[in-house]
């Protein structure tokens, strides 16, 4: 059976090169084959998932110069039935893409909202009175580059050798550690391989809403971690979106939720909280072979 991988699309995104490596590391640790498909958002990634349109899907979840992806934890928290089956960091090294041959030529600068965050103070630095245009992808206006040679995109260097188009300037983030991390997801009861993955399960996510908004509500949680020396990687509040001040909490875990203290640590969980999500538990890759990101066929 053929796997099918939503990502982030047009091709060149970054979410695509995290799907390109999942896909080669699939077929080399379990000998499942897989194929991409591009979807226009990253809640479309995610959809597609929940509809059955593809097994997979890779999706952005945190920057370490920006934070997290806030669709992402939206439409998972929205979506019931999506499980994380493995993390992925990327390395994150943007360039400006032109057909302009100085940087004084250019007028306008398009991206994804959080590789312009990303690069904020390096466009203020050297493209200080442009015009900047999100766009739903690195790669969505790569294409308007060769007809306005006014215009620049913020992408990878991938995305510039996929597109054949010149790299006005690299290393453009503004901090040199850049990395995102992906979460690559399957329904929860998708058998991915029969071949158990090699990895040990490192880390498990979840997300709860709190009954009332009482002092020392988030106390509670935060202590059941806490007394079985649970550590805690990650916690994060997203509106509820039901009213002002109510809000969701997203925590990751440095332990596997079959573990036993992982085990009474749920159940305790669920006794304080009125909804609790568990993403399930996975292990973190780190992408660094440039063989595995290079090509898909
Ligand atoms: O637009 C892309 O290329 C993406 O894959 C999205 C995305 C993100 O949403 O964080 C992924 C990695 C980078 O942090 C910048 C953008």
């Amino acid at each position: 059976m053929t796997l099918a991988i939503a990502h982030l699309g047009p091709p060149g995104t970054y979410a695509e090169q995290a799907a390109v490596f999942y896909l080669n590391w699939l077929a080399q640790t379990t000998g499942v084959a897989a194929t991409l498909r591009p979807y226009p958002s990253i809640a479309q990634s995610l959809q597609a998932v929940a509809k059955g349109e593809t097994q997979l899907a890779v999706v952005p979840v945190e920057n370490s110069i920006e934070g997290s992806v806030t669709m992402t934890m939206d439409t998972l928290w929205l979506l019931d039935s999506l499980q994380i089956q493995l993390a992925l960091v990327l390395p994150i090294a943007h360039t400006l893409i032109s057909c302009a041959t100085s940087l004084e030529q250019i007028k306008t600068v398009y991206s994804h909202p959080q590789a312009l965050a990303q690069c904020q103070s390096w466009l203020g630095q050297f493209l200080p009175t442009v015009q900047i245009i999100p766009s739903n992808s690195t790669t969505e206006a790569l294409q308007l580059l060769t007809q306005d040679l006014t215009a620049a995109a913020i992408a990878s260097m991938r995305a510039a050798e996929l597109y054949n188009l010149p790299i006005l300037a690299t290393g453009i983030n503004d901090y040199p550690e850049n990395c995102t991390r992906f979460w690559v997801t399957s329904q929860a009861q998708t058998e991915i391989s029969p071949q158990k993955y090699s990895t040990t399960n490192t880390h498990t996510s979840l997300a709860f809403s709190l009954p009332a908004n009482l002092p020392g509500a988030l106390v509670k949680p935060l202590q059941i971690f806490a007394q079985r020396e649970i550590n805690l990687s990650r916690i994060e509040s997203r509106p509820t979106k039901r009213s002002l001040g109510e809000y969701l909490f997203f925590m990751d875990l440095e332990a596997d939720r079959n573990s036993p203290k992982m085990q009474s640590a749920l159940a305790e969980l669920s006794t304080y909280t009125e909804i609790l999500k568990i993403f399930g538990s996975y292990s973190i890759l780190p992408i660094t072979t440039l063989k595995s990101v290079e090509s898909i066929d």
